[in-house]
């Protein structure tokens, strides 16, 4: 390869400063592709050259036409026909894969929305993700079925604890029979080990315990004393749970309260659009992680329980757990990152409300109640109550009563949350 004098070229730069050499390639037939990596005393002669051909444009992306000595030796070039070895071939075919899945990434992301699930400790948000996971996915595998076989077997030991000390503080008559069982299992659970989460001889104990009304009447104080809904839905298949073949099914797993620490997500797609639900811890000791979340939310989902007005907090006492929940939307939802952030608030637990409504007040809770016992008004006042302190004219706000251990309802929530809100940020975000 000789040197090169002057030259006319129809120099065209690449992103990555490689000019294709159009003319050279006309001239040298041999050449398909040339390329031409300029050092920095040739760009400086470029820009003068180009400033001598008067050309306006100060960006070197536009040189063309421009006389310029080229060094031969500088230019990068592929001879026509010659050869890609193997290895050539294959990083080719590597590099094509990679933009490839960029691409689909990219387009992938845009259509993402993210949708922030937030809401204070046990108000169901887990549950909302695995139903996510039962109506996408199918249900869940093997590993998780055994996490949660663990757990649940563990919590009918701690339940049946706690049940024997409220019937203890509430001073509850127990049957002779039960006292004896009560002793044995006391006994047992001391003992056991730990990688064993239950035992025939346990689960026999629970299974008595649980029979006495007295326990059954200390279940039903359990607003008071920390005692999850759901101990009862697990005591009354204790049988089945201690046997060896045992396997959740996919209500034991939603009904199984596992606290969230740290960062969930799960990601599905429902016609164009891709979801990707986020889920964080609920309770106190949990939301400094929130703020992490915060800038990739398109749609906030607050989960309140709305059942919870009778009951205070698990991490500390003497707090209502409602109010916790309503001054924690007022925070967050007033914050700046949310001001424009359309939001949907699920009032969730609504079996278990209609249940509470019959028996307890709610103007225990809220002073300015007046409504009684009947459903609606309850509802009603409690959903104003929320609404109030997140009103805004920049955004708008979506309500729902659910009931997240009922996959049917979800199923039809989320297609009401993916007509109402989806359509009005693909209206105004995607269009
Ligand atoms: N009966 C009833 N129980 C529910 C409902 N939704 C959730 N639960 C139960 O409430 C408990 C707590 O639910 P989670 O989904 O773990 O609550 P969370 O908001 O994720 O709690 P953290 O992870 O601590 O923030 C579980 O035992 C669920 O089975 C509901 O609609 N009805
Ligand atoms: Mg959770």
């Amino acid at each position: 390869m000789g040197k090169l004098t002057f030259c006319n070229f129809s120099l065209l730069f690449h992103s990555k400063l490689k000019i294709k050499i159009n003319k050279i390639q006309k001239k040298t037939k041999t050449f398909s592709n040339l390329f031409f990596v300029p050092n920095n005393k040739q760009k400086t002669q470029l820009i003068k050259t180009n400033s001598t051909n008067q050309r306006k444009t100060q960006n070197p992306n536009h040189y063309q036409n421009c006389n310029v000595k080229i060094n031969l030796a500088s230019v990068f070039c592929v001879k026509k026909g010659s050869r890609k070895t193997k290895t050539e071939k294959e990083k080719r075919k590597k590099d094509r894969t990679i933009n490839k899945e960029i691409k689909k990434d990219r387009k992938e992301k845009e259509n993402e929305i993210s949708f922030l699930l937030l809401g204070t400790g046990e108000s169901g948000k887990s549950t909302f993700v695995k139903q996510m996971q039962i109506l996408h996915y199918d249900g869940f595998d093997e590993e998780t079925q055994n996490h949660y076989r663990n757990a649940i077997r563990s919590q009918l030991r701690t339940n049946t604890e706690l049940l024997v000390d409220v019937a203890d503080t509430l001073e509850l008559k127990l049957k002779k029979k039960t006292k004896l069982n009560v002793e044995k299992f006391l006994r047992l659970n001391e003992f056991q080990n730990e990688d064993v989460f239950l035992t025939e001889e346990l689960a026999d104990c629970i299974e008595s315990i649980w029979k006495d009304k007295s326990i059954k009447k200390a279940f039903d104080e359990r607003y008071d004393f920390q005692i999850p809904d759901s101990a009862s839905w697990f005591l009354d298949k204790t049988g089945e749970i201690v046997n060896e073949n045992y396997i959740p099914t996919d209500q034991d797993i939603l009904s199984c309260r596992i606290p969230t620490t740290g960062i969930n997500q799960i990601k599905f797609k429902i016609k164009e659009h891709n979801w990707n639900i986020i889920d964080v811890g609920g309770q106190r000791n949990e939301r400094k992680k929130w703020l992490h979340q915060f800038e990739e939310c398109a749609v906030l989902l607050y989960i309140v329980a709305i059942n919870e007005y009778n009951q205070t907090l698990y991490e500390k006492e003497g707090i209502n757990r409602l109010h916790e929940s309503l001054n924690l939307f007022k925070k967050i939802s007033n914050m700046v990152f949310f001001r424009h952030t359309n939001c949907v608030i699920l009032f969730n637990k609504m079996d278990l409300f209609e249940e509470k409504i019959k028996k307890y007040d709610l103007k225990k809770c809220f002073n300015d109640y007046n409504d009684g016992n009947d459903l609606d008004s309850a509802k009603e006042f409690i959903k104003n109550k929320f609404y109030r302190v997140a009103k805004n004219k920049n955004r708008q706000i979506f309500i729902h009563f659910i009931c997240a251990i009922q996959t049917e309802n979800i199923k039809v929530i989320v297609r009401a949350v993916q007509t109402s809100i989806l359509t009005k940020l693909t209206n105004t975000q995607f269009l």
